[in-house]
């Protein structure tokens, strides 16, 4: 594609040098933010980091070939240099320019929210491939269309990996995508250059504010991806107004735009008659065009409002409401998402990925809720992210679990130690705290520290008795641990089936002599 075509889309009025007719020559045969990752023929788009600016790497993106730059200073180089006022708008339209605009020839579906964006994209993408609809999905676990998968690095991709991915999959022949808008994908305009359909949200509570600062900032930022990015005539927003800032969302957005999930007066997709039990949710289903009874094998209040969300989304899909329902009863587990590791001890045994305060206290509920004995939670936090987390997990194991084995999570460049003394802080603050009804009072003792993350998972599974829950929270899918710059093979799953298969062999050892 021609330089000009790109300098057109990056965004008229704003500055170019003065090599006009280089310009119209230019060929560029693909688009990079990282210059290591440049071949010859690139258009390489210098961005603003955290720790560095990409004006930094301008020079060795040249090197290794760059065709031009674009960049938000003039500077003097041997290639062209189109100077741009924000740099993350134009490489977002750049790449959607140059991939031509697959979201225009795709149904987009983006998703929002502090937890529950996997849950409930994974579900609706469920429902829509049961009804036969070729659909993708872009989010924390991979990226994955047509039977092929492919690994994520981040929830959100770069805006230019987004267009290309897309690109893909509208070749493919996918017509639906649906994908996990984060709030770093929506304020670094990862998502600029998308067309979205429908866009739903789940909840907001405390996350990232090591990024946004703030929780306003935050709020901003997840409203923006409605306000900003959810513009097209006929687009619609599902909203989960159990959640108090989904009910301020959908009054700004008006009637016209959304539908309202939930429990509360004037939601358009809400249960009744609800019950729930180690089996999961039972109710029957109220759509806008008609009700069902359903039973979902997932756990929980938290996932009934994925439910209802992907539900109320499906059916704005054209998705029948008996096909819905057929759905919900056949999705039954999210990887790494209270998924339960087997064992034939009489120990309930999860892996869950809650690492926000707001995640961890309701899978806690809910495993009081469902199961009969105690509650042992194995937990950390993760490093160079939210300080402000660590002391209100404490805080929440401490007064919704029985007994808590505190450690690692991803440390990161940060000490370990540091971080569990962040955690272990909430935890004596918790106890000036009444008992709540909930569960029992924390009692002096009972929790440990073991910042070694494998043995950690060995005490909380040793300490626990027939019929007790041991929930491993905060890495859920991941098969990794990131210690200091080094990422180490690590899964939570593999760890608590090798202890308790150990566990497993010790009893029979015991039952043969
Ligand atoms: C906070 C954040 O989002 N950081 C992203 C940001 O990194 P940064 O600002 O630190 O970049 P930097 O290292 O300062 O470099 C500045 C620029 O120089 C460029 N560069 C750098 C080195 C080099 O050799 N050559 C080069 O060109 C970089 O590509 C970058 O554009 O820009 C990089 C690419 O441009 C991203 O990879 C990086 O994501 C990091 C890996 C990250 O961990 N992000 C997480 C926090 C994230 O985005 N999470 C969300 C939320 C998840 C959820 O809630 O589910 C997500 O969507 O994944
Ligand atoms: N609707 C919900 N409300 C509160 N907590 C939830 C909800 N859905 C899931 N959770 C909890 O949050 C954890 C993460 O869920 P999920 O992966 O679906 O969220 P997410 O928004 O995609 O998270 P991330 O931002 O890390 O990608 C789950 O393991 C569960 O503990
Ligand atoms: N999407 C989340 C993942 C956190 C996972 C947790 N294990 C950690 O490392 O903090 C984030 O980017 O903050
Ligand atoms: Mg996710």
């Amino acid at each position: 594609m021609k330089l000009s075509t790109l300098m057109a889309a990056v965004n008229a009025g704003q500055g170019a040098d003065d090599r006009q007719q280089e310009i119209q020559e230019v060929e560029i045969t693909g688009i990079q933010y990282r210059s290591d990752r440049v071949s010859p023929g690139d258009l390489f788009v210098a961005l603003p980091g955290q720790s560095r600016d990409g004006h930094d790497f301008v020079e060795d993106a040249a090197a290794r070939g760059a065709a031009a730059v674009v960049t938000r200073k003039s500077m003097n180089l041997n290639i062209p240099v189109l100077v741009v006022r924000d740099a993350r708008d134009a490489l977002a339209k750049a790449a959607a320019r140059f991939y031509d605009h697959p979201s225009e020839k795709l149904t987009l579906i983006g998703i929002t929210g502090t937890n529950g964006k996997t849950t409930t994209a994974m579900l609706l993408e469920h429902m829509l491939r049961r009804s036969g609809l070729p659909t993708g999905m872009i989010g924390t676990i991979n990226y994955h269309y047509e039977g092929k998968s492919f690994k994520s690095r981040l929830t959100t991709p770069e805006a230019s990996d987004l267009q290309h991915i897309l690109a893909n999959m509208a070749a493919a022949g996918v017509s639906h995508v649906i994908m996990e808008a984060s709030s770093h994908g929506v304020a670094l305009q990862r998502v600029a250059g998308c067309r979205f359909s429908l866009g739903i949200f789940t909840n907001l509570s405390q996350d990232h504010l090591d990024f946004h600062g703030n929780m306003e900032a935050y709020w901003e930022a997840k409203k923006a991806f409605f306000t900003r990015y959810l513009r097209e005539p006929g687009s619609v927003a599902v909203i989960n107004t159990d959640d108090k800032k989904g009910r301020e969302l959908a009054d700004i957005l008006g009637q016209k735009r959304c539908i309202r999930t939930g429990l509360g007066n004037g939601s358009r997709v809400y249960p009744s008659g609800l019950s729930f039990d180690q089996h999961g949710i039972y109710g029957r289903l109220h759509l806008q065009s008609a009700s069902f009874p359903f039973h979902s094998p997932l756990a929980g209040q938290f996932n009934l409002e994925n439910i209802l969300c992907a539900a109320a989304a499906a059916e704005v899909m054209g998705i029948a409401p008996r096909a819905i329902c057929e759905a919900i009863e056949t999705f039954s587990m999210v990887p790494g998402r209270l998924e339960r590791i087997p064992n034939t001890l009489d120990r309930h045994v999860f892996v869950d990925f809650s690492h926000t305060p707001a995640a961890l206290k309701n899978v806690l509920l809910t495993l009081r809720e469902i199961i009969p004995g105690r509650i042992i939670c194995v937990f950390g936090c993760g490093g160079d992210r939210d300080r402000g987390k660590r002391p209100q997990m404490g805080e929440i194991v401490a007064r919704y679990a029985d007994l808590a084995v505190v450690t690692s999570d991803n440390p990161r460049t940060e000490e370990p130690g540091d971080i569990i003394v962040d955690i272990v802080k909430g935890i004596h603050d918790a106890r000036q705290l009444p008992p709540l009804q909930v569960g029992p009072e924390f009692e002096q003792g009972s929790f440990t520290v073991e910042p070694d993350r494998k043995k950690a998972i060995r005490l909380g599974i040793r300490a626990s008795h027939p019929g007790d829950a041991v929930l491993i929270a905060g890495k859920g899918h991941e098969t990794y641990q990131i210690i200091g710059h080094q990422t180490l093979a690590f899964d939570d799953r593999l760890e608590a089936q090798q202890v308790l298969a150990w566990e497993m062999d010790d009893v029979a050892d015991t039952l043969d002599h």
